[in-house]
Order: C-alpha cells, then sequence, then structure tokens
C-alpha cells in the first residue's frame, strides 16, 4: 500500500463507483502471546480509545470485564475530528486529537459549536496531540489513523490495530494479570457458533450501518438499509428464543453487537437514515440492550456525550453547524425482562 500524505481527505474510507462505502482494513496485525515478540506483561501495553468509537469501544469493555484496567493503560480522544496538521495549509486531514477535561471546548472543524473537554483523557504515554502523531511514531505506511489503537510502550510501536483481534488478545493472553481471568468470552464449545454470527453481524449490522450512512447513491443505501432490517428481525427472532447470541452464556458475539445497538436510536436512526424502525421498538432486542448496558460490566464503555458529539459534529458532508439532535429518554437505563424469561442463562 502507498504511504499516505493525508492531504485534502478527511478519512480514508472510500465509496466505489457505484457508492457503496467501504472500509479500510487495519494496518497493524501483530498478535501479543507468550514466548513472541509482543509478550503479555503487565504494564507494558497502552490502549488508545474514542468512547464514540463501537469498534474501540468493544476492546474497552473488554478491558473493564476482565479486569485489566491495574495492567493496561488508556487515553481517551476528544469527540470532535479535528484538522491534524492545522500548521500546514495544504493537509486538510482532520481526525482524532487528544486533550485534557479541564481543557477549552472544542468547536468542529467548520468552525461550529463549543464542545466541552469532559471525559477526556490525555496521552500520558507519548505526549501525542493527535493519534496521527502515534501512527508516525510507528512508521505507519496505511495513512488511516483509526482508533483502536493498542501501544507497545517497550518497542514504542502499534501492536494492533483491528478491534476484532484484540478482544480476543484481551480475552486470553492476559489471564496471569485480569482479575476476572475466569471470564471467557470466546469458549471453545461456542467458536464455531459465535464466527458464525460475526460472519452476518459484521457486515449487516456493525459496518452495515456506516454503508448506509455513507453510502452515496440511492440503490447502494437501499441495498444496506434492506440487508441492515433482515439482520436485525433474524437478532430479534434469536433473542425471543435464548437470552444471548451464541445461546445462554454472553460471549464476543454480544459484546460486538452491543457496540452498534447501543448507539443506534440515538445517533444512527438519524444521522445514518436507518429509520425504518428505533431499536426498541424490537422487544426482545430493546431488553437484552438493557441488560446488557446494566449489567454485563460494559457500562464504563458508554458514554452517550462522546457518542453522539463524534458523529454530529465530525462529518462536514453529513452535518456542516455540527447541530447535536437532543433524543429522548434514556431508554436503555429502563428495567427488563431478561431474567425472568430465561431463568436458565449462565450455562453453556
Ligand atoms: N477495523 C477497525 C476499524 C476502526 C475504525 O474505522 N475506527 C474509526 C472510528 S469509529 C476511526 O478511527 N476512523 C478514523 C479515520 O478513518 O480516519 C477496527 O475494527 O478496529
Amino acid at each position: 500500500m502507498a504511504a499516505a500524505t493525508g492531504k485534502a481527505r478527511t478519512a480514508l474510507d472510500e465509496t466505489s463507483k457505484t457508492g457503496e462505502f467501504k472500509r479500510t482494513d487495519a494496518g497493524f496485525r501483530n498478535q501479543i502471546a507468550p514466548g513472541t515478540r509482543f509478550e503479555p506483561e503487565a504494564g507494558r501495553y497502552h490502549l488508545y480509545v474514542s468512547l464514540a468509537c463501537p469498534w474501540a469501544c468493544r476492546c474497552l469493555a473488554v478491558l473493564h470485564m476482565k479486569g485489566l484496567t491495574d495492567a493496561i493503560g488508556v487515553s481517551v480522544t476528544h469527540p470532535t475530528w479535528q484538522r491534524t496538521r492545522p500548521e500546514d495549509p495544504a493537509d486538510e486531514h482532520t481526525g482524532w486529537v487528544f486533550r485534557a477535561p479541564g481543557d477549552a471546548p472544542l468547536s468542529s472543524a467548520t468552525g461550529f459549536g463549543a464542545f466541552p473537554c469532559t471525559g477526556c483523557v490525555p496521552d500520558s504515554i507519548n505526549g501525542a496531540t493527535t493519534v496521527r502523531q502515534l501512527y508516525d511514531m510507528a512508521n505507519d505506511t496505511t495513512g488511516k489513523y483509526s482508533v483502536p489503537v493498542l501501544w507497545d510502550k517497550k518497542e514504542k510501536t502499534i501492536v494492533n490495530n483491528e478491534s476484532s483481534e484484540i478482544i480476543r488478545m484481551f480475552n486470553t493472553a492476559f489471564n496471569d494479570v485480569a482479575k476476572n481471568p475466569g471470564l471467557d468470552l470466546y469458549p471453545e464449545a461456542l467458536r464455531a457458533a459465535i464466527d458464525d454470527l460475526n460472519a452476518w453481524t459484521y457486515p449487516a449490522i456493525n459496518n452495515g450501518v456506516y454503508r448506509c450512512g455513507f453510502a452515496t447513491s440511492q440503490a447502494a443505501y437501499e441495498a444496506a438499509f434492506e440487508e441492515l432490517f433482515s439482520a436485525l428481525d433474524r437478532v430479534e427472532g434469536i433473542l425471543s428464543r435464548q437470552r444471548y447470541l451464541a445461546g445462554e452464556v454472553l460471549t464476543e458475539a454480544d459484546v460486538r453487537l452491543f457496540q452498534t445497538l447501543i448507539r443506534f436510536d440515538e445517533v444512527y436512526v438519524v444521522y445514518f437514515k436507518t429509520n425504518k424502525r428505533f431499536l426498541r421498538e424490537y422487544p426482545n432486542i430493546a431488553g437484552y440492550v438493557r441488560e446488557l448496558y446494566q449489567e454485563s460490566g460494559m457500562k464504563p464503555a458508554v458514554d452517550m456525550y462522546h457518542i453522539k458529539t463524534h458523529y454530529f459534529t465530525s462529518h462536514p458532508k453529513l452535518n456542516y453547524y455540527a447541530v447535536v439532535p437532543r433524543g429522548g429518554e434514556a431508554w436503555w437505563e429502563q428495567p427488563h425482562d431478561r431474567a425472568a424469561k430465561f431463568p436458565a442463562a449462565g450455562k453453556l
């Protein structure tokens, strides 16, 4: 892949000639495993996230669920994308930046609004002010400055920036230092079922909402929209018969799906035009989202201020004036009936 200049663009993901959104593959794919270059060690690795990003929040969710917060540090970006090389007028890239909570609020790159730095955690490891600088330090050749970034403090480089791989490493590689080593989100007996679920939930739902929102033709949007709502009907059917996607225990398939579902009514219905139905209108999906938010340990990886602020203030082509819709009540905090409906949950 050619080295990218970062000029005249906001992000590297592209659309095809027929208007379909194409997500660029992550470039750093090393594994942390005993006896390899990247040994699992407490204090050696650092996770850079945005609390808005569903992919990064998968990783943050698993980090919390496994009890790895003492072993792996975390930095949190500001939700609103900024020019990453403002000193170079020819470089129009916008992306993630770091701020401290007390810093002055940021406006959108188009100059509108004032969005506080609440919940931001600066980069105490490298002193970077942008995620792009981390990629520069790691000699990146892809030109996509995405989160999550799993950083190795020892070699001063990016280990991995693909969330589906990072969550698997967090699930198994750090069990010697994890406070919750017994939690297995990818158990042997359910691996085939989880792989099958991921194979359709990723394109149709996780990436499907983006395929709706960033389509640049009516045909591409409608195809993604149909696929998305068929898949949601399928999820609703599964969750009417069992407590979780792969059966009666929570697995990585649930962690992955949840991060999209929790953003759906607040962001995607409006912003990405996924407006056939609100998720809270599906009785089983709504109960499942409530349970996962309230009881699975994922709550520290949900921040609705960061989620809404990021999407509505970071893409000038979709929302130039960066006005953020108010939304309604926090339906995900309401009681649910999942335990009463599926009392056998917890057994493989
Ligand atoms: N394959 C990656 C996708 C990560 C990704 O696309 N993250 C978005 C935020 S939701 C990003 O950082 N985009 C920045 C950009 O495209 O410049 C993963 O799952 O980890």
